[in-house]
Formats: structure tokens, C-alpha cells, sequence
């Protein structure tokens, strides 16, 4: 029997996790806190289990169980996606291509247009921006129906994406499988290894099947747009992609982003009705900026710090992962005196680093103030050198941030920005929205709500 050693690192200060300002780290022993004790406070709502031990230990501290090492995550990075998806790659060669791969796809100048490859997409995540609007003011009737605006953020991500996404939450979450920490189970039939291979073979179908048919069209000699797909064929002999590397791939961007942004608009949506004078503030600054015959684009975000405060705080108090990737570090290294030997899990728990109260005066109260000052994108703020000045956590930190948070911002800044261009937006009386309770294992979205949309101008 061996025993491995969850770390969670929930410091205001976490480059690579652990460097922060935390004072405490706290070895509790097995049998004190073993997997069958602990496991079931981290099944639900573990981010909550983890503040509370945050606020007992310290902001580091870590949990023995006794069973088995845990290296990787077995279900998604072996039964789902096959030991090639990026985001449950260990770091190595075959990582480091992928994260090129991505990072060239949204992030990196692209040479020839001396641009950011992300002003390539733009012009899509404008479109789907604006049928979100659109596609919103006719479910609402214009404010005379009570409608439930998640099923529209949800298709502007894409909805078949969607689904296969929210059943790899449901599968992966970083503390929800047994089958990932205890080895032999691994090694018989179950429930959720069965569920696993049901989800690896839907995405490679899904994915798969998207491929080949842009192949073919290529090889017809077919015009196809430039995507995503069309990029990854182009490349495929010099990465040395086959065709399950590269239908892994693409289920790895959709997964990565789709539940992720369609959560941040739905907890938009859940949280304004209860802000008029939010919205107010808001309305006033999109009438000074942009007017009312056009809509917001990328380049106001710029110009409309209160809105680009908005949509931070969402992000501050509803981030979709409290509970980042696990990580394992591959060296001993001793951290303030504290001894972090290799193999040990990581888990950055930014749900206590968000509700720090000294970086967050107040911080379960809803104030898009507290960022008024800050100018940054999140992407720009990831990379700040002083990560105490950093937004927030929301696409995680180190070498393996959210490599898709170039897209994922102008996304949101699109639909939120839209959305309160066009809309004032109420609860209905008697139907209280709750924002305590969430959908997903491990990426969160508001549990079904109900809101209505008044209509503050047509013209589009
Ligand atoms: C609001 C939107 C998003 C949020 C909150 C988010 C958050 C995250 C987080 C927390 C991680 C883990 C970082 C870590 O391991 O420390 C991650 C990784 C990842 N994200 Fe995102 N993400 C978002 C949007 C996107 C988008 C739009 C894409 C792709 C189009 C994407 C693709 C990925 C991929 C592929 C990884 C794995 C990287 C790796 O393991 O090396 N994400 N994201």
C-alpha cells in the first residue's frame, strides 16, 4: 500500500502553485483523514470542504490518503482521451506539441497579417455574439415572456459540443472518480469506465467525422475556410498527427471551451437582474461609447472600463473551475521551508483565492468597482510579472494556462457587452434565482433559472 500527498495551494501569491504567500503546510496523517472519510466531503461542492480547511491549516496545506499513487488522471487522460488529449498530457513531447499547436491557433502573431491569430475568429464570435441577442429577444418576446437565457448561451458554444462537454465534467472532475485513485479498479469493467469509453468513442465519432469529411473536401480541391480542422490537416505530416491525435485534439478545444464560456454568460445572466444600478451604469456607459446604432465591438472594450469590470467580477465570484487541473510536480522542492516531494498532487483552489478578503474587501459581495482601476485583458493580466496584481485565476497559472483564453475573452466580452446593449433585464417575482446551488461536477453552471429581457433598443 502506498500513499500519495494532495496539496492545495489557495495563497494570493501562486506562480506554480505553491509560490505564495502561505505560511502553513499541514501533513494530516491517514487515518485521520483517509480517502473513505475524505471523499465524500469532496464529491459536492468540494471547493467549500476546501475553504474550510483552507481557513483551519492555512493557505497551503495537504491530505495524505492512503491508497495508491495517483500520476495522472486515469478515466480522462487514459479512457477518454486516449492518452493524447492536451489537457491530461503530462508534460512532455507530445504536450509540448499540442500547446504549440493551440497556442498557434488562437494566441501567437500571426506573421503574415501581423496580428494575433485570435483576429482571425473574430468575425465568427461576432456573428454568434449577435444571434445570441437576437435569438434572446425573440424567446423574451421583447420582455413579455419569462425565458431562460442558458440554452441560447449554450448553443452560441456550440450544442452538440455542449453535451459531449458536461458529460466529460461529469466524468473528469478533479476529485469525483474513484476509478482515478485507486488502481486495480482501473483495471476491471464499471460503471464509469464503461461511461468513459462511451464518451472517448462519441467524441472520435463526433470530431472524428468532422475531419474526414473536411479531408475530403480538401482533397477535392473543395474552397474550405480557414479552421481550426483545415489548419491541423495542413499540419498533420510536419506534427506528426494521426487521425485519433487529431480528433482528440479538437474534442480537447471544444471541451475547454465550450462549457467554460457558455457558464461565464449564464452566470452573467443568473447575477445582473439583481443589480438595476448595474445595469444602469452599464447602459449609461454603452450610450456614451458606442450609441445606439451599432454594436459593441472587441475595440470598445478598451474605452468601457465599466463593463470590462463587470464581466472580471463575474469571473472573480463564479469562476466555472474552483478547483484548477490537478497537477503533480516532477522534482522534490522545498517551498518556504516546506518540502514538496516530487509525485505530489497540486490543487490550486481558487475559490478561496478569490474570496480573500485582503485582495477582496467584501468579497461574496458582487462589486465590479473593486476592478475599475484595472485596465488589463486577463490574458495580459496572466502574464503580469507581479502575479499578486493579477485579475483573477479563472484560466488557471504556470505553463499550463488556459492556452484558449485569447478566444474565451473576446467571447465573453462580446455576448456580455451585447447583451447589456440590448437588454435591461429583471427577475420575475417569485421565481428568486439561486446562485449558491450549480449544475456540473467540476464545471459549474447556474442550476435552471428564469429571467425576463426588456428590450432597450432594435436597432441592429
Ligand atoms: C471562460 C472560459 C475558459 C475558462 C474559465 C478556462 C479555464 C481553463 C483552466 C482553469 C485550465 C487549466 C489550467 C491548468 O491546468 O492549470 C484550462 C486549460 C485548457 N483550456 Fe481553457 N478555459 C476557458 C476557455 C477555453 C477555450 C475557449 C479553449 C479552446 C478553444 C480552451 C482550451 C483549453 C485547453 C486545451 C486546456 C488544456 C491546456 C493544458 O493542459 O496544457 N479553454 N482552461
Amino acid at each position: 500500500m502506498y500513499s500519495y500527498q494532495i496539496l492545495f495551494a489557495a495563497g494570493a501569491f501562486p506562480t506554480l502553485f505553491v509560490a505564495s504567500s502561505l505560511s502553513l503546510f499541514l501533513s494530516l496523517e491517514s487515518p485521520n483523514l483517509s480517502w473513505r472519510r475524505s471523499f465524500p466531503f469532496l464529491t459536492r461542492y468540494p471547493e467549500l470542504t476546501l475553504d474550510y480547511w483552507a481557513k483551519k491549516y492555512g493557505s497551503l496545506y495537504s491530505l495524505w490518503l492512503g491508497i495508491n499513487s495517483l500520476k495522472e488522471m486515469y478515466l480522462k487522460s487514459q479512457v477518454v482521451f486516449a492518452g493524447r488529449g492536451i489537457t491530461a498530457t503530462p508534460y512532455n513531447d507530445r504536450w509540448c506539441v499540442d500547446y504549440h499547436q493551440m497556442t498557434t491557433l488562437f494566441n501567437d502573431s500571426d506573421h503574415l497579417a501581423q496580428q494575433p491569430a485570435v483576429e482571425g475568429y473574430t468575425h465568427v464570435l461576432d456573428y454568434e455574439a449577435l444571434v445570441l441577442v437576437q435569438d434572446l429577444y425573440r424567446h423574451g418576446n421583447a420582455g413579455l415572456l419569462p425565458i431562460n437565457p442558458q440554452p441560447s448561451a449554450g448553443r452560441c458554444s456550440l450544442n452538440i459540443s455542449l453535451r459531449l462537454s458536461r458529460e466529460f465534467m461529469n466524468c473528469t472532475g478533479p476529485v469525483s472518480n474513484l476509478i482515478d485513485f485507486v488502481p486495480f479498479l482501473q483495471k476491471i469493467p464499471s460503471y464509469m469506465k464503461a461511461r468513459g469509453q462511451k464518451l472517448h468513442a462519441d467524441l472520435v465519432e463526433t470530431y472524428g467525422g468532422m475531419i474526414h469529411e473536411i479531408d475530403e473536401r480538401l482533397k477535392r480541391h473543395e474552397h474550405v475556410p480557414d479552421c481550426l480542422v483545415k489548419t491541423l490537416l495542413q499540419s498533420r505530416e510536419e506534427e506528426e498527427l494521426d487521425h485519433l491525435d487529431m480528433s482528440i485534439l479538437c474534442s480537447a478545444f471544444m471541451i475547454g471551451g465550450v462549457e467554460t464560456t457558455a457558464s461565464i454568460m449564464q452566470w452573467f445572466s443568473a447575477l445582473i437582474p439583481a443589480y438595476p444600478e448595474i445595469q444602469a451604469r452599464a447602459h449609461e456607459e454603452l450610450d456614451r461609447v458606442v450609441g445606439r446604432d451599432r454594436l459593441p465591438t472587441v475595440d470598445d472594450e478598451k474605452n468601457m472600463p465599466y463593463i470590462h469590470a463587470i464581466i472580471k467580477e463575474v469571473e472573480r465570484c463564479h469562476n466555472p473551475f474552483w478547483l484548477g487541473t490537478p497537477h503533480v510536480n516532477t522534482h522534490d522542492f522545498t517551498y518556504r521551508g516546506q518540502f514538496i516531494p516530487k509525485d505530489t498532487v497540486l490543487i490550486l483552489n481558487t475559490y478561496t483565492m478569490h474570496h480573500d478578503p485582503q485582495r477582496h474587501p467584501d468579497p461574496h459581495r458582487f462589486n465590479p468597482e473593486r476592478y475599475l482601476e484595472d485596465s488589463t485583458l486577463s490574458s495580459e493580466s496572466a502574464n503580469l510579472s507581479n502575479p499578486l496584481e493579477r485579475d483573477h485565476w479563472m484560466f488557471g497559472v504556470g505553463r499550463r494556462i488556459c492556452p484558449g483564453m485569447w478566444v474565451a475573452e473576446r467571447e465573453v466580452w462580446l455576448v456580455i457587452s451585447r447583451m447589456l446593449w440590448a437588454f435591461r433585464t429583471e427577475e420575475i417575482p417569485g421565481e428568486p434565482i439561486d446562485l449558491k446551488e450549480y449544475d456540473g461536477l467540476s464545471g459549474r453552471s447556474p442550476v435552471p433559472f428564469r429571467i425576463k429581457l426588456f428590450l432597450v433598443t432594435r436597432r441592429w
